[in-house]
């Protein structure tokens, strides 16, 4: 008999990943996520950074474990692509991580990413960050292995060392991070081409995630390049909020000076492109049917 067991999120992400390399964009709602999938992505991304300052606060650890998974249930709800999510410096200590871990788990997330930064944490590409002891965080990978239901659940280390300790640092920590059960390696902040390689070639056979967020420390490169070098998940976090934010101010500059919108309608979602993407008419059509039409 055929096995009739779901594949869960996190065995989707595995999976998505293990023919990859993969780009993952930040998904800044759960409109975006059903985008995201409609274009052929194989995966999409809950930034902390896209959903702090979506809700007008900076990244640096404001909002709450709840307004996170409250965030990653909606986007999880939406598509049936994989969601991995942010989950910052874990929302406290090994045993805060154990809960944290439950919590996006339950809410439908494939998995998360956690940091070895002190509060209160930045963004990986400021400068002026500090660390936690490599074994502060390896307690905290261990908490959120321990917690998690499905072994499938993806947990990903990242590491801000390299910017604090520099290079050797971070490669020490992402072999600590492995070996106390990290699913994959985030290595935060290279700073070259070359650093993006010499950090692959000194974590062999890892799972490794790049992050090419723009206006940071890394330079872009594309999903290939990375692929070639290891890198099986290239995560995109702002690219979409990024160009939204950008469109939704030049909108309102245009509608404050003339009074009117027209010059910013080329560059809007139609109403039949929205409802496309909602499926609205499966909607009515579901509707009618209830009603016996
Ligand atoms: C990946 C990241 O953690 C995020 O929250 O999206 C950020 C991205 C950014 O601020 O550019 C980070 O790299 O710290
Ligand atoms: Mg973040």
């Amino acid at each position: 008999m055929a096995d009739s067991t779901p594949i869960s999120p996190g065995r989707r992400l595995r999976d998505a990943w293990a023919h990859g390399p993969i780009a993952i964009p930040g998904v800044f709602n759960p409109l975006v996520a059903k985008m995201a999938e409609r274009l052929g992505f194989h995966a999409v991304y809950l930034s902390g950074g896209a959903l702090s300052a979506g809700n007008g606060v900076p990244d640096i650890g404001l909002l709450a474990l709840t307004e996170f998974t409250q965030a990653a249930q909606l986007t999880a709800q939406a598509t049936t692509l994989p969601l991995l999510c942010d989950a910052d410096t874990g929302f406290g200590e090994a045993l805060n991580v154990e809960r944290t871990v439950r919590m996006f788990e339950s809410a439908g997330v494939a998995g998360i990413h956690l940091e070895d930064q002190e509060m209160p944490k930045r963004c990986g590409h400021l400068s002026g960050k500090s660390v936690v002891s490599a074994e502060v965080m390896v307690a905290k990978i261990r908490a959120a292995v321990a917690a998690k239901k499905d072994k499938d659940f993806v947990v990903l280390a990242r590491t801000d060392a390299k910017g604090v300790h520099g290079f050797d640092d971070a490669v020490t920590r992402a072999k600590m991070y492995l070996d106390a059960g990290a699913d994959g390696i985030f290595p935060e902040a290279m700073e070259s081409r070359e650093e993006f390689e010499r950090f692959a070639k000194a974590v062999p056979g890892a799972t490794l995630l790049a992050n090419m967020t723009e206006f940071g420390k890394s330079p872009n490169i594309d999903v290939k390049a990375l692929g070639a070098m290891g890198y099986r998940l290239i995560l995109f976090p702002l690219t979409a909020f990024r160009a939204a934010m950008k469109t939704a101010e030049d909108t309102l500059r245009d509608l404050m000076t003339n009074g009117v919108q027209t010059a910013s309608i080329p560059n809007m979602q139609t109403r039949a492109e929205l409802y496309d993407v909602l499926g609205y008419t499966g909607y009515e059509e579901r509707d009618r049917a209830y009603f016996g039409g």
